[in-house]
This record gives structure tokens, sequence and C-alpha cells, in this order.
């Protein structure tokens, strides 16, 4: 299990000849992802989502500063053991394709990424990768730039889940992807969960959340404000914040208007 207790998240603004004013990000998180299980992490933009997987990663700026515990199977994870920890344990996809090094092929990016997880798959398991994703075998010779926006996601999300990462730390997978694409993806990370890894996934697509994901993490105000299984969500439960977002999505016939601040409804 991956567990985060009291994660506290702040960043320095520089003052001149004066210490700088740290300013919170994210307080009290507190959130448990299993192995077996999909978490969705949604919350509004600029809410600190990404850094929350950043933090958990040790990849954060160096004008920002954590503080509580990330616990692995119950044991708290140091700064040392979090870089060791990368790649291996920790799977990342991160948010933007830009991750990918335009000078290097891709079928390399994706040996290297998977190389930290100790193991490296062999070609036709990596074939069968792509063919699962609807990549041609060309692109592994192919440099990034010319792949599109949602080919270079579909290959950030192989070299996470090609590694033998238990956990993996997923940033808008189906960003740049069509709904199909995005499905195809889904499903996968919910296969591997159900072979024992565990995914926290960030995502902004609330309908997707409700079908993919086995519990939905609302992130406001630099906390974690409620985290309610999908099931619940989709049979009436949650906040009445929540619970109108979720009705109001086209594919639940717009029943409702939101309230556009989650205090709104829950003050
Ligand atoms: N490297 C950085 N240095 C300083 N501030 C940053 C840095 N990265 C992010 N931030 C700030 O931290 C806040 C949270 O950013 P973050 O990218 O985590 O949000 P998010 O919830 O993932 O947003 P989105 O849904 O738009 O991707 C934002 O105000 C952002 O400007």
């Amino acid at each position: 299990m991956l567990q985060l207790k009291n994660l506290e998240l702040s960043c320095a603004k520089e003052r001149w000849f004066r210490p700088p004013v740290w300013n919170s990000i994210l307080h009290d998180i507190n959130l448990k992802v299993q192995a077996r299980e999909l978490v969705a992490l949604v919350g509004g933009s600029g809410e600190g989502k990404s850094l929350l997987l950043q933090s958990i990663l040790g990849l954060l700026p160096s004008t920002m500063r954590s503080s509580g515990q990330i616990l692995i199977d119950d044991c708290i994870i140091n700064a040392a053991q979090q870089q060791t920890l990368r790649g291996n344990t920790l799977g990342y996809i991160p948010q933007s394709v830009s991750a990918l090094n335009p000078l290097v092929q891709t079928g390399k990016q994706i040996q290297r990424a998977t190389k930290l997880s100790g193991k490296t798959p062999s070609y036709q398991t990596i074939l069968q990768q792509l063919q699962q994703y609807n990549l041609p075998e060309k692109l592994l010779e192919q440099y990034p730039l010319s792949l599109s926006g949602g080919m270079a996601k579909r290959v950030l999300v192989s070299c996470a889940t090609l590694s033998q990462a238990r956990f993996i730390l997923a940033d808008e997978v189906t960003a740049w992807l069509d709904n199909h694409h995005a499905e195809i993806l889904l499903s996968h990370l919910k296969s591997l969960c159900q072979q024992g890894r565990g995914v926290l996934w960030i995502t902004h697509d609330l309908h997707l959340a409700a079908n993919f994901a086995d519990r939905i993490a609302v992130l406001h105000q630099g906390t974690i404000k409620e985290v309610i299984h999908s099931s619940a969500l989709r049979h009436g439960g949650g906040s009445s914040w929540l619970q109108s977002l979720w009705q109001a999505l086209p594919e639940q016939h717009f029943i409702h208007t939101p309230e556009p601040l989650y205090h709104a409804a829950n003050a």
C-alpha cells in the first residue's frame, strides 16, 4: 500500500534581503492507494495535483518544501529511498509530453525507462504493448517530435506500464487522447491493478473517473475534501457539490448546474 500521512507542501516566495515567506500549497493530505486499486484524484486547475505526485517521487523544485510521511507497505520512505524507488517501485506518467527527450529515439527511451525497474521487457513485450495502444512498430525508431501529442502520451504511459513499478502515478493520462484511446489506456491500467499494482491517477474527467476508478479523491483548497467509492458517486453519494457536478455531466443528462465553488455546497 502507498500511503500519504499529513502531507504538507509549501512554496518559497523570495524577498530582497529578507528570509523567504513560505506559502502553503497543500496541507493535511491523507490518502491511501492499495495494491489492486485505481484511485482517481480530481480537482480544479492549479490545486496542486501534479505537485502532490512530484512530492511522492521526491521531484519537487528547490523552491518548495514538504513535510509529513510517505509510506509504502507501512514503512516510511525517506528522500534517499524516494530516489531509488523512482521508476522502480514508483512509476510516473508525467502530464506533459515534453518529458520525452526530443533527441533520443522513442524505443531507446522506453528501454531506458523500463531499465530503471531492473528488468527490461523483451522486444516482443514492447511490441505487444504498442499494439495494445494502437501504436505502430516503426514508432520505436522515430524521434518524439515526429509523434502526435496522443502518440507521445501513449509512449509515456508505456514507459511506466512496461516497468515493474508496483504503484503508478499517472498525471492526466487521457489528455491529448480521443475517447476510444482514453478507454483503451484506462482499461489497461485497470487490468494492471487487477494483477496487483496500484494506480493514483489525476484527471479532470469525472465521467471516466466514475467508470474506471475504484475510489475518487477530491482535492480542493489545498486538501483532500472527500474520498468516495466511484459506485457510491454513481448511486447518488458524496457531497452535494460532487453529486451536482456528476449530475451535470452530459452523460447524466445535465440534471443540475453545479455550484462553482466547493464550499458553496458544503458551507
Ligand atoms: N515549479 C514550480 N514552481 C513554482 N510554482 C509552481 C511550480 N509548479 C507548480 N507551481 C504552482 O503550484 C500550484 C499547483 O500546481 P500544479 O501543477 O500542481 O496544479 P494542478 O492541480 O496539477 O493543475 P492542472 O490541473 O492545471 O494541471 C500552481 O499555482 C502552480 O502555479
